[in-house]
Order: C-alpha cells, then sequence, then structure tokens
C-alpha cells in the first residue's frame, strides 16, 4: 500500500459510489486482503480492480450531478447510453421499492448507483457496454458536498476529473425540469441519471452514452446544495445491518445511503409524496449539523458517509461514533444514551473546536421525539419541529380544525400534526417533569412508621360507631378529653405503648366513594366492618374490592356481636363463598368481632392492626422534606384555607414552602387533631395546615419544598394546565353526542357552579348531581370549590346559564346584589341530599310534561232520534264521571271502540250545557258520526299532563 497511490476504503467507496461491504466482497473474491475497517486502505492494484468492475457506478454518479438534461437531449446521445440504461433498469427493478422512496428527492444519483451494485456478475455486464463510458470514473464524489476535494482526486488515479462541485449542484436542479417535458417510462426516471453523467468534456464522447431517460431525475433535485444526509443515520443502521456479503437489497440501499449522501439527507425525511421543500430544507437543517458528525461513522464498518468534512478519523473515533450513534438511534434506555451523548460531545470538543454546543442541540433535534405537555401552542409546536407555524396551521385545517398561532393543541391533534412531519409525540405529565419533588431516601434514614387506616363498610354496619368509639377512648397518656376535632384523620396511640395508629376518617355514605377510593391508595390497612347480624352486602363488596386493588391487606371487623341476632360465622361463610377465607377458618384474613357500641374487644382489633403493620414493615423517612396527601381542604371562616394532610415521609416543618396539587404556600401553623398547636408533624401524622394559597383537592399529593419561589412556579403551571383541561372537557361535545341528542330531542343541559366549606363534600356533591344526567337532561358541573360565593361565580354563572349551589357557605354582599340583579338562582343547602333532591326536582321540572289519557266520564245511550239535517241524537244517562261538552270521545260497543270523536252537542233537555253529571240524563250527538245504536257507551276522556320523573 504505498502512500499516495493508495486510497482508502471508504474514499474508494464513495468515489465508485458503492457500499464498503461490496468493494471488501469484491476484493476478497479477486484474491486481495483487505481488512472491512473503512481507513483500511487500497493499494493500486485493488483500486484498479474495483474501478474495472465498478467504474460503471462511479460514471453514472457522475453523470447525475452533471447531466443538463434538456442540453443532451438536444444533442441526442440514446444510442450508447440506451443499452446500459437497459441493464440497469433491469436490476433496478430489484430495488425498485428503494428506488421509488427516494426518487422524490435525489432519485438520479442515488438510483443510479444501486442498480450497479447488485451483483457482481451484472457489473461486469455494465464494464463491457460501457467501455467509452468509462473515462468518467474520474469524476470525485467527493465533489458532491460542493468542495473540490483534493483526496477525490488523488484517489482516482486512472481519470482525475478536474471537475469542481458546482456542476453537481446545478446538474440535479436542470435536470429536474426536463423530466417533466421529457415524460419516459416512470421506470427509466432513474435510468436518466445516469445517462447524463459525465461533465462536459465527457459530455461529448458520453453525449452519445447519455439517453433520454436522464429526464426522470428531475424534480427532486433540490439535493444539490445540501452537504449532509440528514436521514443517514438511519438508513446507516439498515445498511450496517447487512454485512458485506449481503443480499441485493442491502447493497442497493449502501449505495443510496453512501454514495449520494450529501444529496439524500436532504430528501430522505421528506416522503416521497412530500413536498420536496420541505424535506430538503430539513434534509440541509440537519445535514449541516451532522455533517462533521458521527453518522457517517456510525457506518464507518463499511461505507463511510461520503462527504464527511473530517479527515480521517481514527479507529477509535469511529467506533465511538458507532456507539454514540447507535445508542441515539436505537433510544436506548435513558443513562446510557445520556452517556452516549456526553461522551459523544466530548469528542466533538476535542475534534471540532466550538461544535460541542451545536451538537448537543443538533442531537437534540435529530430526535424525532418531542417532548411535550399536553396543549402545547401551534407556534411552540412549530418551533419545537422547526417548521413555519403556517404550516402547522394549514396541517390542522387540512384535519378540518382552524387554531390560531397560539391554540393550544390537545393531545390528539398534536399527534397527529406532529406525526404528519416525520416527529412522534411523547406527553410528559407535568408531574413527570417534577419527578425529583420527592428527596432520595437514604435506608439508613429509615425508621418504623404508624400504619395508615381505612375503615370501610356497607351504611350502618357501624364504621361511624367504631371511628367514634376509638377515638374517645384513646387518650394519649392522661390527656384529658377525646379527639374533639373531626379534621378527616387521626391518631390514635394504643395503651402500654403499644404503638400508634393512624385512622382516615373517611364517611361510608354512598356519596362518598369516589373520596374512599382516594383513602385507600393512602392506606397500608383496610379494617371492614360487617355487622354480625346483617350480612356481606353490596357496598362491603365494593369495599373488599377498593382494599384489594389498592393492594392493602384487610382485616375484617364483624361488628355489633352484642345483638342476639348476631351471627359471625354466618358472615365468615359469605367471605368464603367470594374467596375471601378468615384465619379461622385457615385463610389468611384477621377477624374480630366487636361492639363498636359498647367498646368491646376494639382492643384486640387494634392489635390486630399493629400486628398486621408489622409484617408489612412500614418505614418512613423523617430526615427529609415532608412528603404526603392531602386528606381534606376546607375554608374556616377566621383561619383561611385549613388543608389536612397526612405526611407519609419525612417532616413538615412551620416555615416549610409547600405545594399540593394546584396551590402553593407556607405553612403558617400546623395543628394536630385536638386543636393543638405543633411545631412539625413527622411520617403518618395527620396535621391541619394553614397556609395554603387555595384549596387543594383531597388526594393530592403534597410536597414540602426548598423554596416557596420554585412552589408557586409548579402550582401555576399545574392550574394552568388545570384550567385548560378543564376548559376543554367541559363544554366540548363531539358531533356524534350533538346527533345523539337531537335524536333524542328534547335533550336540555342544566349548568351547576358548586361552592362548598369542604372539599370533600363538594366532590361528593359534584359527583351525586353528575349521576343525575339523563338521557333528556345532562347535568354540567362548570365550576366548583371551595369559599364563598362570590361575584366571578355569578358572573359565570350568568355567562353560562348556570344555577349556583352553595354547600354551607353564603354569597358575598356583592355576590348577592349580582345575582339579583342577573337572577342567578342561587341555592343554599346545608345537606347534601336535600341538594341532590331539589336539584332533581327541578330536573324533573325541565322535562317536557307527558300526557296521559284520563277517562272522565262513561255515558249510556238509551235512546236515538234522527233528525234530518241534524243527524242522529242520542238520549243518554251518565253512569259515572262527569261529561263535559268539550269532552273527547269515544263510543264503545260490545267492548270495542268503534269511533273515536268529539260531541257536537251536550244537552240538558232543550238547553246547552257545559256539562252533565253522574246520574243525570242528557242528550247529545256526535261530531261526524250518527251511527249510534241503544246500549253504545260513550267514553268520554281527558288528556292528563302528567310531570316526568327522573
Ligand atoms: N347494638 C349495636 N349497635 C351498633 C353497633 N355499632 C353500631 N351500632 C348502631 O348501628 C347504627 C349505625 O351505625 P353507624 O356507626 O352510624 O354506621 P355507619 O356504618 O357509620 O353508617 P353510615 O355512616 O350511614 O355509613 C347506629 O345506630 C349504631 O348505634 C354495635 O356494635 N352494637
Amino acid at each position: 500500500m504505498s502512500e499516495d497511490k493508495s486510497i482508502k476504503l471508504f474514499k474508494a467507496a464513495k468515489e465508485l459510489n458503492i457500499g464498503t461491504g461490496t468493494i471488501v466482497d469484491f476484493l476478497a473474491s479477486k484474491g486481495f486482503k483487505i481488512e472491512k475497517n473503512p481507513a483500511a486502505k487500497l493499494d493500486a492494484d485493488m483500486y484498479e480492480a474495483l474501478l474495472k468492475e465498478y467504474a460503471v457506478d462511479k460514471i453514472i454518479k457522475e453523470e447525475a450531478k452533471q447531466i443538463s438534461i434538456g442540453k443532451i437531449r438536444k444533442e441526442e446521445t440514446v444510442p450508447a447510453t440506451e443499452k446500459p440504461v437497459e441493464s440497469r433498469r433491469s436490476r433496478d427493478f430489484e430495488n425498485e421499492e428503494i428506488l421509488i422512496k427516494n426518487a422524490g428527492t435525489f432519485a438520479p444519483q442515488a438510483e443510479k448507483p444501486k442498480p450497479a451494485e447488485p451483483a457482481p456478475a451484472k457489473t461486469d455486464e455494465r464494464s463491457d457496454n460501457l467501455p467509452g463510458v468509462k473515462v468518467v470514473g474520474k469524476i470525485d464524489l467527493n465533489n458532491l458536498s460542493g468542495k473540490p476535494q483534493p483526496e477525490a482526486e488523488k484517489p482516482a488515479p486512472p481519470k482525475p476529473e478536474p471537475k469542481p462541485e458546482p456542476v453537481k449542484t446545478e446538474a440535479p436542479e436542470k435536470p429536474a425540469e426536463p423530466v417533466a417535458e421529457a415524460k419516459p417510462e416512470p421506470v427509466k426516471t432513474e435510468a436518466p441519471a445516469p445517462a447524463p453523467p459525465e461533465p462536459a468534456e465527457e459530455a461529448n464522447d458520453e453525449s452519445s452514452v447519455i439517453r433520454a431517460k436522464a429526464e426522470r431525475l428531475t424534480g427532486p433535485n433540490i439535493i444539490g446544495k445540501i452537504n449532509l444526509p440528514v436521514n443517514e443515520p438511519k438508513r446507516n443502521p439498515i445498511a450496517s445491518s447487512s454485512n458485506t456479503g449481503g443480499a441485493d437489497h442491502k447493497r442497493k440501499r449502501k449505495r443510496k445511503e453512501g454514495g449520494p449522501n450529501p444529496q439524500q439527507g436532504g430528501q430522505q425525511p421528506g416522503t416521497p409524496g412530500a413536498g420536496p421543500q420541505q424535506g430538503g430544507n430539513r434534509g440541509d437543517f440537519r445535514g449541516n449539523r451532522n455533517a462533521p458528525g458521527g453518522r457517517p461513522d456510525f457506518r464507518g464498518n463499511r461505507n463511510v458517509a461520503p462527504g464527511t468534512p473530517k479527515e480521517e478519523p481514527s479507529e477509535k473515533d469511529i467506533q465511538d461514533q458507532i456507539k454514540a450513534t447507535l445508542a441515539r438511534l436505537s433510544g436506548a434506555g435513558k443513562s446510557g444514551k445520556f452517556a452516549q451523548r456526553a461522551k459523544f460531545r466530548r469528542q466533538k470538543r476535542d475534534d471540532v473546536a466550538a461544535s460541542a454546543e451545536e451538537l448537543a442541540m443538533e442531537q437534540e433535534l435529530q430526535s424525532k421525539v418531542l417532548k411535550v405537555t399536553e396543549f402545547v401552542t401551534a407556534n411552540e409546536l412549530a418551533s419545537m419541529m422547526d417548521v413555519p407555524v403556517t404550516q402547522i396551521i394549514s396541517t390542522c385545517m387540512s384535519l378540518g380544525m382552524f387554531v390560531s398561532i397560539n391554540q393550544r393543541l390537545d393531545a390528539e391533534t398534536l399527534s397527529i400534526v406532529a406525526e404528519e412531519f416525520g416527529y412522534q409525540v411523547e406527553f410528559v405529565k407535568p408531574q413527570d417533569e417534577e419527578a425529583n419533588l420527592e428527596e432520595e431516601d437514604n435506608p439508613a434514614d429509615l425508621i418504623p412508621r404508624a400504619p395508615i387506616v381505612t375503615i370501610m363498610g356497607h351504611v350502618d354496619h357501624g364504621k361511624t360507631s367504631l371511628l367514634d368509639f376509638i377515638r374517645k377512648t384513646n387518650v394519649i397518656g392522661g390527656e384529658a378529653g377525646g379527639i374533639t376535632q373531626h379534621i378527616g384523620a387521626y391518631e390514635v396511640t394504643l395503651p402500654d405503648n403499644k404503638g400508634k395508629i393512624t385512622f382516615l376518617d373517611t364517611p361510608g355514605h354512598e356519596a362518598f366513594t369516589a373520596m374512599r377510593a382516594r383513602g385507600a391508595q393512602v392506606t397500608d390497612i383496610v379494617i371492614i366492618v360487617i355487622a354480625a347480624d346483617d350480612s356481606v352486602m353490596p357496598q362491603t363488596r365494593e369495599a373488599i374490592n377498593h382494599a384489594q386493588a389498592a393492594g392493602a391487606p384487610i382485616i375484617f371487623a364483624f361488628n355489633k356481636i352484642d345483638r342476639p341476632g348476631a351471627n359471625a360465622d354466618k358472615v365468615r361463610e359469605q367471605l368464603s363463598a367470594m374467596n375471601i377465607l378468615v384465619e379461622e377458618w385457615g385463610g389468611k384474613y384477621q377477624t374480630q368481632e366487636i361492639s363498636a357500641k359498647t367498646g368491646l374487644n376494639i382492643e384486640l382489633l387494634l392489635e390486630k392492626v399493629l400486628l398486621e403493620a408489622e409484617l408489612l414493615e412500614l418505614k418512613a423517612n423523617p430526615k427529609k422534606r415532608a412528603v404526603g396527601t392531602v386528606i381534606e381542604s376546607a375554608l374556616d371562616k377566621g383561619r383561611g384555607i385549613v388543608t389536612t394532610i397526612l405526611v407519609q415521609a419525612g417532616t413538615l416543618r412551620v416555615g416549610d414552602p409547600i405545594l399540593a396539587g394546584c396551590y402553593s404556600g407556607r405553612v403558617k401553623a400546623l395543628t394536630n387533631e385536638r386543636g393543638q398547636r405543633v411545631e412539625s408533624a413527622g411520617p403518618s401524622t395527620p396535621v391541619q395546615v394553614l397556609g395554603m394559597q387555595g384549596a387543594p383537592t383531597a388526594g393530592d399529593k403534597f410536597n414540602s419544598l426548598e423554596s416557596e419561589v420554585e412552589a408557586r412556579e409548579i402550582a401555576n403551571k399545574r392550574l394552568q394546565l388545570q384550567r385548560e383541561q378543564g376548559l376543554r372537557t367541559q363544554k366540548h361535545i363531539t358531533l356524534d353526542e350533538i346527533g345523539r341528542r337531537l335524536a333524542v330531542g328534547n335533550f336540555k343541559e342544566l349548568n351547576i357552579i358548586v361552592k362548598g366549606d369542604v372539599d370533600g363534600s363538594i366532590e361528593a356533591l359534584s359527583d351525586s348531581l353528575l349521576k343525575l344526567s339523563t338521557e333528556q337532561i345532562q347535568v354540567n358541573i362548570i365550576s366548583k370549590g371551595v369559599g364563598q360565593i362570590s361575584e366571578s361565580d355569578v358572573l359565570l354563572a350568568s355567562a353560562s346559564d348556570a344555577i349556583i349551589i352553595g354547600f354551607q357557605v353564603r354569597p358575598s354582599g356583592g355576590a348577592r346584589k349580582l345575582a339579583e340583579a342577573e337572577q342567578i338562582d342561587i341555592r343554599l343547602y346545608s345537606i347534601i341530599y336535600d341538594a341532590i333532591n331539589e336539584i332533581k326536582a327541578a330536573m324533573e321540572g325541565m322535562l317536557a310534561p307527558t300526557f296521559e289519557e284520563k277517562i272522565v266520564a262513561n255515558v249510556e245511550i238509551r235512546e236515538t232520534f234522527k233528525i234530518s239535517k241534524v243527524g242522529t241524537i242520542a238520549g243518554c244517562m251518565v253512569l259515572d264521571g262527569k261529561i263535559n261538552r268539550n269532552s273527547k270521545i269515544r263510543i264503545v260497543r260490545e267492548g270495542v271502540v268503534i269511533y273515536t270523536g268529539e260531541l257536537a252537542s251536550l244537552k240538558r233537555f232543550k238547553d246547552d250545557v257545559k256539562e252533565v253529571a253522574t246520574g243525570y240524563e242528557c242528550g247529545l250527538n256526535i261530531q261526524n258520526f250518527n251511527n249510534i245504536e241503544v246500549g253504545d257507551i260513550v267514553e268520554a276522556y281527558e288528556n292528563v299532563e302528567i310531570k316526568r320523573k327522573l
């Protein structure tokens, strides 16, 4: 391998427009030994052999670049070229798919090379056919990049070509137009490129060789200016997958990618159908970035990417970059990916001064996955994808949506639009972004914590009694009085320092099912109360399901065993029928027979809870910033928003900045369930917090943060998202839904604004109201919140035709006046069921009434008289009821209705009367009906309006 005459494998590949794998294979078949390393050098013999074999490919490539199709045609050139073209074409068919894909853009160059690549046998034919063409060989593919490359010239010793790159750029564009005119067969499109190959000089000789087919290459040629192949990385992996001896497809791909890379890069992104401009733009964009980069290197093994500005990357560079690129492409595990990225960047820094940052950005941009939260605006999406926002808007229009620049798009639209531009969308929830809110635990800091217990069960089975009993009787060492405050959770200490248990005081009312479900999520252990004098009821099953879904161990408390009819075994049996086997029967579920009323065995029950907790090995780290769950939040007259939270880990202290749901704040004061001020609250401690700036929802995660500013920022972000989501989910109904409603007819909506004192009640009330929705009336809760009914609530109600329901809250003075002025209905309640019932009644009032037929009288016909011009007159007796002159009537003869109509007259003696009551005689005749007979019954009826019930 002499220094000067030798040429590196990748350069030869580039020059000859074939894959390195192909070269290695070919050389091996000719008895040459060469490594697969792209940096391996070929000696003169090898290169000559290659040249001989693959001259055609080279020529094709050159032709593609330099042909100005129009001229060529004029000059003719058909004869010589035709043959080769055909042979190529036939080969091309195999690659058709691939070619077609590229056709849109760089087809000309890329395709041409492919045909040549296939089987070695074919290449032979070509070389035979194209002896004259060989002259072309001298053209440097390197020039494609637009810069004359000295190296390129060197490598092509046989025919050094002075041709500069500019030729290439021009060539592609020109051909485009001619193609359109040319209108050769579609298949040939690719062929044309090869034909026109040579530069000016060669053109003369080759002109004969060139075929009209060149036309096809036209349109897409935008390529010319692009330096780097954008998609190369993707292709590369594919190409690389095919090793040296690979099948034809593989080679073909390689060629496409390898040879024409610079241009292809630009085109690839765009699908064939896509506007060439777009594709080209992107290509350029990326191309530039990638140019220096690892992509070419990635190929390293087989094809070194053409047009790499870098000089001879070292082995190590190549290997590193291959790894980095592979990692990027495979989207492998984050850590790996990041590590690779970092490495990749570092290398760049060394190799290409000042390009490190650019590279990082490039990589971000290369990534085809957009991480977005739902509802990014059209403009943001456009900038993320680096396309003009107008394109986003027009894409949306094509989807039938008219969006403005700043309009936020929902998840579905985002996905569709991004896909349209070749991107994938990954939705990131704000929580995900904030995953680091909680500090990591150091195992050494973990200490046991009290279990958190929820009591569930069917209505009236004794949950409240049990909670009350525990609350009242468990008094911490000597303190008088039990737990007086109801804050949604409380902690009890068992006598003799047996331990502590935290109870979630979730009511068992049906309307609170939603809350209970949440309760189960923070709950470690569930006590399910079943009245022993009753049986397993629907809500018992529901409770069991909730607990099992939450993966919480269950302890059954068979309550009311003080009652005579109590039969705990019957309940055990029913449980076993549900596949729940209690301990006494060999199962795993602990049970305890208790009486919540007398307090019997409750201590034993609590000990079993502790036992269960012991098995769970509940631990938490009290040393970190507090993390917990909101149990309840309420508006307190003197204190503002009072939030009960359950600290699950860490310690909450007065002064801590806090974040819960969409609200932030700073702990002003902490109080326990006894109303006592405390300075801090550790794991498993329920505590009331003053200082939140808004009322979070029960079940929201609670965090204490380092800075209040950070908390506020996150809260604002969440609030914004929530508002947007609320807006979106509120009033938007689908066309289908509208259609369905129209079909139902008389569809009505009842918009309600719910305000209340306690978050839990608001939730429960809202849920219950929503459940009132029927086919005819849709209930919408357009707003709900803790606090006084404000003027803005009234304005909202006015704007959306809503009524306002206040649960344990009152309107402000201003709101009251405004409501009067706006005629907004404000209803105030203290009992959830009252609210529900009244709304239900109101909804019934909204329903169009139905009419029911009511028979008001039966009249027997005793005599008939026929009077000319008047018709048949009947003498009758009112058997029952009262017949009215305006009543509708039916004639019933022997039990069969023979006519339905109206009275023409109703008389008592000779006088017209309005009505005749039971037991009186009367005369009547019937409109348009004279066929009445003695013995017929005239049945008078009315349609009575019946109010509909829901
Ligand atoms: N005899 C007897 N009565 C009990 C016992 N436990 C509860 N009760 C009675 O059963 C009724 C219902 O008890 P609650 O504690 O209100 O039942 P609950 O499950 O909380 O009912 P909801 O709150 O409506 O879901 C009350 O009248 C209690 O006095 C008990 O152990 N023995």
